[in-house]
Parts: structure tokens; sequence; C-alpha cells
């Protein structure tokens, strides 16, 4: 049978497109209203879509007069979308650099329970100077640092989140025995970067655990997905650069005793639907006409570390950093310079190319143009699924939902019903909850010293 696909709706403000919000499509008054994200997320579900996620930047945007913000803190948000839906798995952004290991274990599970299994949890390192700012740190960290931190960090959480046995929980009031103390564990985790006893104040979960995602392709960002992450999202621009991260990653994922299907490998598309392919490229423009230069140039001054404010939009890039050198988002700004050398633009043009989907692969066309390329993708084995990046909200989803999705399910490579409950359901992820970890090694609760709980 042929492969389905996993779909993902990567949710952002009212759109991805930088312009969404002046775009007469849209109501930015919307950008602060938690019903906006709830409608999506149902239309997302209506669609039978795996999964909604939201990203998130510790810190104001390059240009706060400029562009809209994104206003909600992910896990929040997602708790209130948990109660409006039923299906749709619920994934949200959290930094390894700016959090602690315990109450960020904490507040996913509790994503966890309220949305019954739904939860995944997009781990990154905070690539800004700016965020860092917001914590206490006033120079940018070093980019290998925030990964060693970023994997103590995941394994800790895990840990955590595992340190409950799958059926530790009795709830017997008849008994008096709310859990099996024998079967809640610690950790007693003393790494380079945090001490974490343990166990968890949250009782196992509906799925076992978050299902675990990851998104930065440097190498040190690779590594790290090959080794946890069950979901990827990616910026590839070609069939040829998806196969080549698709099989590199897969490769590394071997080397850590994994199997090709425990992680899905989902690339970006900005999707621009219309009846024609020139109606399309139209509405396209339409966005790119709406763009501010200083709000792109500053973004474009985030990808490299450089400031390029004050550039003649005219002229081509000048001579940039090597991602080497790069210790922010090492791997976007590769990806922003070759887009700009390989087709000779000029920053108008560069900026107008990333203004919908900041570098990830934009597709305008018909339902059915679409719906080829994606299944051209998967079969040319350049991805499991997508990351589909609405430019405008929610009618950009709403076109996808009710126009691509039939024509996926029509020739069979995608649902035409929810058959798992779970997120990691949803992603097909076979994962042993009930043996997982080695939680047995640890000291049970009821062996150390009583714990007033207040
Ligand atoms: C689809 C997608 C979503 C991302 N969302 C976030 C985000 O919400 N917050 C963030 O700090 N980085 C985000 N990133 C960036 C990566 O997680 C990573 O930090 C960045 O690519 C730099 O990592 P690298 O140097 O390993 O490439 C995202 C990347 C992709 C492809």
């Amino acid at each position: 049978m042929s492969r389905q696909l996993h779909l993902n709706a990567f949710v952002m403000g009212v759109g991805h497109h930088e312009a969404a919000w002046r775009h007469p499509r849209t109501d930015e008054r919307r950008l602060l209203d938690p019903r906006h994200y709830i409608e999506v997320a149902r239309i997302a579900e209506r669609g039978l879509l795996d999964s909604v996620f939201f990203a998130d930047v510790l810190a104001v945007g390059p240009n706060v007069a400029r562009n809209s913000q994104q206003v909600f803190e992910p896990i929040t948000l997602l708790s209130a979308i948990a109660t409006a839906t039923e299906r749709i798995g619920l994934i949200a952004t959290a930094s390894t650099s700016y959090n602690h290991p315990y109450s960020l274990a904490r507040a996913f599970a509790s994503l966890e329970h309220i949305s019954g299994g739904r939860a995944g949890w997009n781990v990154v390192t905070s690539a800004t100077r700016d965020e860092g700012r917001n914590f206490g740190v006033d120079d940018t960290v070093a980019h290998a640092d925030r990964y060693v931190r970023a994997e103590e960090f995941v394994d800790v959480v895990t840990a955590l989140w595992e340190s409950w046995e799958p059926d530790a929980l009795r709830l017997d009031a008849d008994a008096a025995t709310f859990a099996e103390p024998g079967k809640v564990h610690t950790l007693d985790h003393r790494g380079a970067h945090f001490a974490v006893r343990g166990p968890l104040n949250s009782p196992r979960s509906p799925q076992g655990r978050p299902v675990l995602v990851q998104a930065g392709s440097s190498e040190a960002g690779k590594e790290l997905a090959a080794r946890i992450a069950e979901v990827v999202f990616t910026a590839q621009r070609s069939v040829a650069d998806g196969v080549a991260f698709y099989d590199d990653l897969k490769a590394r994922a071997r080397r850590y005793g994994r199997g090709r299907d425990d992680i899905a490998i989902l690339p970006g598309v900005v999707p621009y639907l219309a009846d024609t392919e020139a109606q399309a490229r139209e509405l396209e423009r339409e966005f790119t006409d709406l763009i501010s230069p200083d709000y792109a140039l500053g973004q474009l001054s985030g990808f490299f570390g450089f400031d390029l404010t004050g550039i003649d939009l005219d002229d081509r890039l000048p001579p940039l950093p090597a991602e080497t050198d790069i210790e922010g988002h090492k791997s976007r700004s590769s990806l922003v310079r070759a887009l700009a050398l390989s087709e000779d633009l000029t920053v108008r043009q560069l900026i107008g190319r990333l203004g919908g989907g900041r570098g990830h692969r934009t597709f305008a066309g018909t339902p059915e143009q679409l719906a080829d390329d994606l299944i051209g993708w998967v079969d040319a084995g350049a991805a499991d699924g997508f990351n589909i990046m609405p430019p405008y909200l929610p009618g950009g989803l709403t076109d996808f939902v009710d126009r691509v999705v039939p024509i996926l399910q029509d020739r069979g490579r995608f649902r035409t019903e929810y058959s798992a409950t779970t997120l990691a359901g949803h992603y097909g992820l076979v994962r042993g909850t009930a043996d997982s970890g080695s939680a047995g090694d640890r000291a049970p609760v009821g062996e150390r010293e009583s714990v007033l709980v207040e």
C-alpha cells in the first residue's frame, strides 16, 4: 500500500506571511483572541490532521512597530485548545536554554492529562541574543553549549515523565491508596547542568509521555533529533535537498538503534491555493507587496547575526559570516544564503521570497497541483508528511482542509477518519509505554524520607 502522509498545521498568528495581518483576508484583531486559535485547531481537526503546532520565541521580534507578534505562550494556549477539541495532537515549542526541566516536564504532563494524551514538545535551544537578555544572559550562548544543555535537559524531562510506572496510580479510595509507592521512582539526577531528584508530581500520562519534536538542522540539531525526536520539522526547498536530509537523518537514527518509522520527517510548505495557477501566483504577489522592508531586513539580520538594516534593497547580499561562525540559527542562515546565491537575488527579491515562510518552501497553484507535489515528495523519499504553514489564517487552512485533503484521501494517501486517540497514535509511533525506561533501578519514593506536600 502507498504510504500515508502525516500532516501538521503550523499555526502562527493570523498567518505565516509576515504581512498576513495587513491583508484583507485576515482580521488582525483576532491575534489576541483565543477563539481564533481554537477555530483554527478545529478546522485542522475537521481535516483529520495529525496535529497543530505553535512556535515560540522568548523575546519581542525584530521590529515591534512593523510586525504582528506571537502573543500567547504555547502550552497555555494549547490547554485552552485541548478543552475545545477531541482528537487532534497539540505540539508546543519550549526552550531548553531558558527553562528548568522539572517545571517544564510538569507543564507538559499537565497538558497531557488535560488533552487525554495529545501533547507534543518541540525542543528548541533558543538561538537569538535577545532571548538570552531576558534571562540574564548578555552574550550569545555558543551553539554547541546550547545543544549540550539540550541533550541533558531532554533526558531529565523524559525520566521525570517516566518516573511513575504506568500502573502506579491506584486511586483506590476504599483501600486509602492513591498510588503505589514502589512504582513511583526518584531520578537522583546530577549532571553538568541540572540536579533533579524527582519523581515528577504528576502520574504517568495517557500516551506514556508527550511526543518529542525537533526542528534544528545543524549537525548538533540533527544529532539530537536522531537520538530523541519522533517528529522532525525541517525547511527543505527542493526534492533533492529533502531526500539528502531525510536519508541523513534516518541513517543517524539507525546508529541510535532506531527504525525508519520511529521518526516522521515533515518539511514545511506555505501553500497559496486558487482555481488556477495564475490566480494563486497573484494571491502570493498581493502578500509580497505588503512586506515592510525594514522589518524584513531586521529578520534577515537575525538569521546571520549581522546587521543588514540600511542596505540598498537593489544590491546583492554582502559577504556574510559562514555557518561555522554563526552561533544563532545555523541551518537557516545556510538555507537563506544558498537561496540568494543560487538565484542571484537582490535583497529586495530575497525578502520577497522569504516573506511567506522565513525560508520555507512556498507553493502557488491549484489544489490538484499541490496534492501531486506533496505525494511526489513522499514517493521520492523526501518526506513522511508536511508541516502546512498557511500564509493567512484561518482561510488558508480552510482551503487546504476543504480542497487538498479530499484529493489526498481519494488517492488513498490520507486517513478518512482518526484511528487513534493520542498524538503518538496519529503518527503511528510504536512506543512501549508499559515497559519503557529503567525506572525499576531507581529508588521507590517509599524508601526515601517523606516529603510534606502542601
Ligand atoms: C518548522 C520549524 C519551527 C521552528 N520553531 C522554532 C521556535 O518556535 N522557536 C525557536 O527558537 N526555534 C524554532 N525553530 C528553529 C530551530 O528549532 C532551531 O533553533 C534553529 O533551526 C537553529 O538550530 P540549528 O542551528 O540546529 O539549525 C524552528 C525551525 C523549524 C524548521
